[in-house]
């Protein structure tokens, strides 16, 4: 492996030690410039001649290549687009996603990802990331020396099995991690090649992909049960004994999976679960921010969650904290919080088979007290009608369960109602904001999984902020690699969502934005990342110094931007 040194010159551009020339310079997707390479360069790297004569300032170069982008109208082509810039020139790519950020987050996140995950085996280009599968069971370690970098500190990772609300897609899920990662890049400043991507390709049950023959993946039903265990253990040990600085992400696993691993491995690894933790943290923000806006306190509140899978139980986990922390406690505390999964309100009737469930069901006559029959209706209309909540939160992936007579219930019992259909891509979110709204005459407070336009109602815009996970993982992520973390923890998340509320202005509140705009997204990163760095050493989970904690933040935060380079 090729060492690549850089030399910070403050107040002057870095310099590079590139140990590479000619094509393979060009070829490299971390160190070339294109049009860019001045004519010293060229000179020095054996590139003269391999370009057309003019150096393109870094300007003109992101002009051009962002024109070139946008000149397609289709999303998927943007992200196909995007992809091969990346594959090709990833300090320009993350220059244009910093720059256009609004208009670029829904190709290479949601909703566009999603669409490029289904549709991956049909537009695949080039693979990037590793894969493993239950052919590589005893030599997961030798795939993991295939990593293209030698130094991973960020490793999401997912089995594909529950890719946002699409459910499983196979090999394809590798979209996500790969978006997930450019995103610690662009908010957080981690540098590329400290990224790794992986997907855990242990078969697909999906019937459609199966039979596609364009199928890239491992073609093959599921793994399941010890053999998935054995192999997930081995890629565990693995990822400790090559890369013992690392975090890693779980995303995208299916519920079972999701909270078993997580419990598994979070004392053992540098890890948390995005679905489960990071959607908690941003859901819980803008329940705060909610409340704020409307003026009322926790203790007030009365949640429905509909969804029982990873993200909606993290967020009940989240919720429960944040009430006892204002005082609810006992009964009050149960009956504050319904999760409903697809046979209605959990109720503790010894036929809950999920054990991360039990922890959220109501005993039979918690529900009796509410006016819900245990035997009876449960479904959401009948808990919306009985528990009359305050906040609605979508994590099921069913469009448009959140219907308008199911909103009207609601409102009858709360002026302003918080509703939240975070579910993701676009296509899968409980209901429209521009719906939301009109059945509420403009008073809900919404915010949506995936972008979604302001709404205009009655001469008032309503703006539709997103509350997503991608305000909170690069934080903590960059928060806990800064003072070395060993361990992640939920009580991390609380801080992370506390330091994202902090940065929601009067303004954007006056406004009914319950997160700021993402267009502050690093700063925003940088902020919470602080706050998650000393709450590590305040909780005994880092040994670093405390007061140095900003300064190791600023310090890891790479900017992408070309340093001079000079031969070895
Ligand atoms: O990826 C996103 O947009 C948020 C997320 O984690 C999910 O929906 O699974
Ligand atoms: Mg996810």
């Amino acid at each position: 492996m090729q060492t690549f040194r850089l030399h910070r010159r403050p107040g002057k551009q870095d310099q590079l030690e590139v140990p590479l020339r000619g094509r393979a310079l060009l070829a490299h997707p971390m160190y070339n410039k294109g049009t860019a390479f001045t004519m010293e360069e060229r000179r020095a790297f054996g590139l003269e001649g391999m370009l057309p004569d003019r150096t393109s300032s870094s300007e003109v170069q992101k002009k051009r290549t962002y024109q070139a982008i946008v000149r397609k109208s289709d999303a998927i082509e943007r992200y196909i687009g995007l992809a091969a810039l990346q594959d090709r020139n990833e300090v320009l790519f993350y220059q244009l996603l910093e720059d256009h950020l609004d208009e670029f987050l829904p190709i290479v996140y949601t909703p566009t990802v999603g669409q490029a995950c289904k549709k991956y085996s049909h537009i695949f280009r080039r693979g990037r990331g590793l894969w493993i599968t239950p052919r590589d069971r005893g030599r997961v370690d030798e795939i993991l020396a295939n990593a293209p970098y030698e130094d991973a500190r960020l490793i999401v990772v997912t089995d594909n099995e529950r890719i946002l609300g699409l459910g499983d897609l196979g090999a394809g899920g590798m979209g996500i991690p790969i978006g997930k990662l450019a995103l610690y890049t662009v908010a957080a400043g981690i540098h590329p090649s400290q990224c790794l991507p992986i997907s855990l390709d242990v078969g697909t049950d999906n019937e459609e992909l199966l039979n596609d023959e364009f199928y890239v993946g491992f073609r093959e039903r599921r793994l399941r049960g010890e053999a998935y265990d054995e192999l997930v253990e081995e890629f565990v040990e693995a990822v400790r004994a090559r890369f013992p600085k690392a975090l890693l992400q779980w995303e995208d696993f299916k519920k079972a999976n999701a909270f078993r691993l997580l419990d598994r491995y979070a004392d053992r690894l540098l890890s948390f679960n995005d679905d489960i933790q990071g959607t908690a943290a941003v859901t819980l923000a803008g329940v705060m921010a909610g409340c704020r806006i409307v003026g009322q306190s926790a203790r007030e509140q009365r949640v429905l969650i509909l969804g029982g899978g990873a993200a909606g139980i993290g967020i009940a986990r989240q919720l429960r904290e944040w009430l006892r922390r204002d005082g609810v406690e006992g009964e009050d505390l149960t009956r504050a919080i319904a999760v409903l999964d697809s046979r209605g309100l959990l109720i503790d009737d010894g036929k809950l088979s999920d054990e991360y469930k039990k922890e959220f069901a109501w005993r039979p006559e918690d529900a009796r007290a509410i006016g819900i029959d245990p035997e009876g209706e449960r479904d959401l209309a009948a808990v919306v009608r009985a528990l009359k909540p305050t906040v609605l939160l979508g994590t099921s992936g069913q469009p448009g369960i959140f219907t308008e007579d199911i909103i009207r219930d609601m409102q009858a019992g709360t002026k302003r109602p918080i509703i939240l259909p975070i579910s993701n891509p676009t296509a899968n979110t409980e209901a429209r904001p521009e719906d939301l709204i009109q059945w509420t005459k403009g008073r809900a407070l919404v915010a949506t999984g995936s972008p979604f336009d302001a709404v205009e109602y009655e001469g008032k815009t309503h703006e539709i902020a997103q509350g997503n996970n991608v305000y909170i993982f690069p934080g903590v992520g960059l928060g806990a690699l800064a003072v070395e973390a060993h361990r992640i923890t939920d009580r991390l998340f609380t801080v992370a969502a506390e330091s994202l509320a902090e940065c929601i202005s009067e303004d954007d509140l006056a406004r009914g934005r319950l997160y700021p705009p993402m267009s502050g997204l690093r700063d925003i990163t940088r902020h919470i990342a602080i706050a998650v760095g000393r709450a590590c050493i305040d909780e005994g989970l880092a040994d670093s110094d405390r007061s140095a904690v900003e300064k190791r933040v600023d310090e890891m935060m790479w900017q992408a931007e070309y340093p001079e380079y000079v031969p070895i």
